[in-house]
């Protein structure tokens, strides 16, 4: 068939691939950058990620430590710069340049690159003393390097409802992008955050789309949920990572994945090759539902909401 790919709009008007395969954190993170942990096995799996046809969505940040590998990767590329769609994140949590601008600044140089296609706050934890800026100044820096040229598109990650609000008040340019945790087993991050980023047109990104696939739940209470996906996948002749994703895809929001398989991405690329019914859909969320709470990242600042994010 065909290849087919699928964009979301963003609220500035931009395209963005609607899936990201090639994520460089999790399972290719690093505590820290030394010779020793360079890994030839991400530098790999990008390369070919960047083989595959369309657009390719690539999610970076720079506390995953990963620059020389993606800066390999793409040095060594034939795709053109307009079919790589790169993100990158500035490291609110953990001081690694002073600053966004600085951060971005860094990426650029270390990648090679003239432009990312989207620069992220990487979390809302910011303050004076810790930082240096609030969360409000350091959106400011990010406007300016959108007006720059720098960022072709700007947004945050791990934002709550209230985070959000902060920012909508100062903003001149709107975030485009929040990107979350999300999965059918954890279907609102924090409180009301889907519902709120989606009626401000903020852009939903979800990473750990996979949770219920990697986590894999064994237990009776689960089983119709896994029942119900190896149907689709019947159905569909997919796997079911392909019909998580698509279902995420399906909610509107952009699933960020990765993997160490190259078919792996390589499915994740062919997503748009298939579709699922609005039933479907609605079927997967209501059984994902049913399901505790499963969380990943972030535990320590976001379980004490787990009793919430299992509501639609
Ligand atoms: N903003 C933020 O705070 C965060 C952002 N992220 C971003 O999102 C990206 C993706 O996050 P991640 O949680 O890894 O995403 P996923 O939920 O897509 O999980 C990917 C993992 O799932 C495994 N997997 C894939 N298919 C299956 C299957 N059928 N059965 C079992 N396991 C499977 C893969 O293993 P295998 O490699 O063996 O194929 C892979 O390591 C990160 O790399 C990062 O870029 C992630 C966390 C936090």
């Amino acid at each position: 068939m065909a290849f087919h790919q699928e964009f979301f709009t963003l609220n500035n008007g931009n395209k963005i691939p609607a899936v990201a395969v090639i994520g460089t954190g999790t399972r290719w993170y690093k505590k820290e950058e030394t010779d020793a942990n360079f890994s030839h096995a991400l530098v790999k799996q990008i390369e070919y990620a960047l083989t595959l046809p369309g657009v390719v969505h690539v999610d970076h940040a720079e506390v995953y430590r990963t620059y020389p590998e993606f800066s390999e990767a793409l040095k060594n590329t034939k795709k053109p710069r307009n079919e790589i769609f790169v993100t990158d994140k500035y490291s609110v949590q953990e001081k690694i340049t002073n600053d966004p601008r600085e951060g971005l600044d860094t990426g650029l140089k270390r990648t090679g690159l003239e432009y990312v296609d989207l620069y992220l706050l990487h979390s809302p934890f910011a303050s004076k003393e810790k930082n240096g800026f609030t969360i409000e100044e350091a959106w400011a820096q990010l406007e300016e390097l959108y007006h720059e040229g720098k960022a072709k598109n700007i947004g945050v990650s791990n934002f709550r409802v209230e985070d959000l609000e902060k920012i909508l008040k100062v903003a001149k340019v709107k975030p485009q992008v929040n990107q979350i945790e999300f999965s059918a087993f954890l279907q609102n991050q924090t409180p009301g955050v889907v519902k709120f980023s989606q009626d401000h047109d903020i852009q939903l990104e979800a990473y750990a789309p996979l949770g219920p696939l990697s986590k894999r739940d064994e237990s009776e209470q689960a089983k119709p949920f896994y029942d119900y996906i190896k149907k689709l996948t019947e159905k569909y002749s997919k796997t079911e990572a392909q019909i998580l994703l698509r279902w995420v895809s399906k909610r509107g929001i952009l699933p960020v994945t990765t993997s160490g398989q190259p078919k792996r991405i390589e499915d994740a690329q062919n997503l748009f090759g298939f579709d699922l019914t609005k039933d479907e859909v609605d079927e997967i969320t209501k059984l994902g539902l049913a399901h505790p709470a499963l969380r990943l990242y972030w535990n320590p600042l976001y379980d004490q909401y787990n009793p919430e994010s299992q509501k639609p």
